[in-house]
């Protein structure tokens, strides 16, 4: 008998994979990127601070296949971030990383060429060109970190994070955030449960000590400081919406008896809109209209947004593919999304200097 028959028996290959180091050397941080990400987590912090009075939105593809599509997206959601920013702070939903019910495709740092070939090093460094580019146009990004891997490869493009539904309550996703430099939305459970996000900003509020890898790919015991910059995400769930006004006022009390800060941003997808996505504007507007009638606790928003509406199956022969229609959840078109977030800037303009009093 030899080791092989006793560990390791389920796994049919262990193959090599670029350190961080290499792959930020090959694809090195721009000053112009790095102003981005600065500037971003600066102006993320300043509204869960409530020194900037501004909702910030985390808005784009569901997923992104596609790195031309997603940079004609970029293109013009910077446009719209400039016009809209004395109210709005504008970030990219930039996902690399699906978490799956059960099987799907897993994203594009798992599977680039969507073939089920998982070339996951190419995946990791395309990952690592888009961020740059999207963050060379002055527009910062925010990703779902759901491999505990991938943020050193990428978290110094990264100025938002999110925790997912199905990780929320997972010891291995609350570490990380422990170590994250952005501030980062826990998502409420696929339950409707929001006590598990508010025991993962809890705990990721801490110092932890856990296994990792460092810059040169060696395994690493990574010590953490904390980050105190965790904030719910209610995005609704069992099939039924949560940003209504008891509901938000109900995780309001929950993160005060945690003697949390309650800062908190609605998910317009997902439960929230009972995963129809022509209903995200209506979920836009009902939050903006809390906001106008007082509501404090509301920092932020997520819309999930494309170049065209709806989804689209992965075809085998991927020059079916739609142009800039997502490949995970149905998504808005980019004409309602425009139109969404102008007209909650436009109601939101006169009512901001009344946030910070
Ligand atoms: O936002 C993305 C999806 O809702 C999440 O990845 C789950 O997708 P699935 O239920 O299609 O697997
Ligand atoms: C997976 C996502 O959301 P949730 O964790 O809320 O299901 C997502 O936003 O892509």
């Amino acid at each position: 008998m030899t080791t092989l028959d006793i560990d390791n028996i389920n796994v049919a290959a262990f193959d090599p994979m670029p350190s961080p180091e290499d792959v930020h050397a090959r694809l090195p941080l721009s000053t112009s990127a790095a102003r981005t990400v600065m500037k971003g987590r600066e102006a993320l912090r300043n509204i869960l601070d409530r020194k900037d009075p501004r909702l910030f939105v985390v808005v784009g593809p569901c997923s992104i296949h596609d790195p031309v599509a997603g940079l004609d997206y970029a293109k013009r959601l910077k446009a719209l971030a400039d016009e809209v920013s004395d109210t709005l702070l504008i970030v990219m939903r930039v996902y690399f990383e699906k978490p799956r019910t059960t099987t799907g495709w897993k994203g594009y740092i798992n599977d680039p060429h969507m073939d089920d070939s998982f070339q996951v090093d190419e995946g990791m460094k395309k990952a690592r060109h888009f961020l740059l580019e999207v963050n060379e146009l002055g527009l910062p990004a925010g990703t779902e970190a759901l491999d505990p891997i991938s943020p050193q490869y990428l978290g110094d493009l990264i100025a938002w994070s999110a925790i997912g539904a199905r990780t929320t309550e997972s010891q291995t996703h609350r570490e990380m955030s422990s170590g994250l430099s952005t501030p980062v939305g826990f998502k409420n459970g696929t339950n409707g449960d929001i006590g598990v996000a508010v025991n993962a900003i809890l705990s990721a509020s801490r110092p932890h000590s856990f296994l990792g890898i460092n810059s040169q790919g060696r395994t690493a015991i990574v010590r953490t400081k904390g980050n105190r910059y965790g904030h719910v995400v209610l995005r609704g769930g069992d099939g039924r919406p949560n940003y209504d006004t008891v509901s938000v006022s109900m995780a309001e009390q929950a993160m005060q008896k945690a003697k949390l800060p309650p800062n908190i941003v609605v998910d317009c997808s997902h439960a929230n809109s009972y995963k129809k996505p022509e209903l995200q504007p209506l979920v836009m507007a009902d939050v903006v209209n809390q906001i106008r009638l007082g509501n404090k606790s509301i920092v932020g928003t997520m819309i999930e947004s494309n170049l065209v509406a709806g989804n689209q199956p992965i075809p085998e022969d991927l020059s079916q593919l739609k142009y800039g229609c997502s490949v995970t959840d149905a998504c808005i078109d980019w004409e309602t999304t425009e139109q969404s977030l102008r007209d909650a800037a436009t109601l939101l303009r006169d009512v901001l200097p009344e946030r910070l009093a």
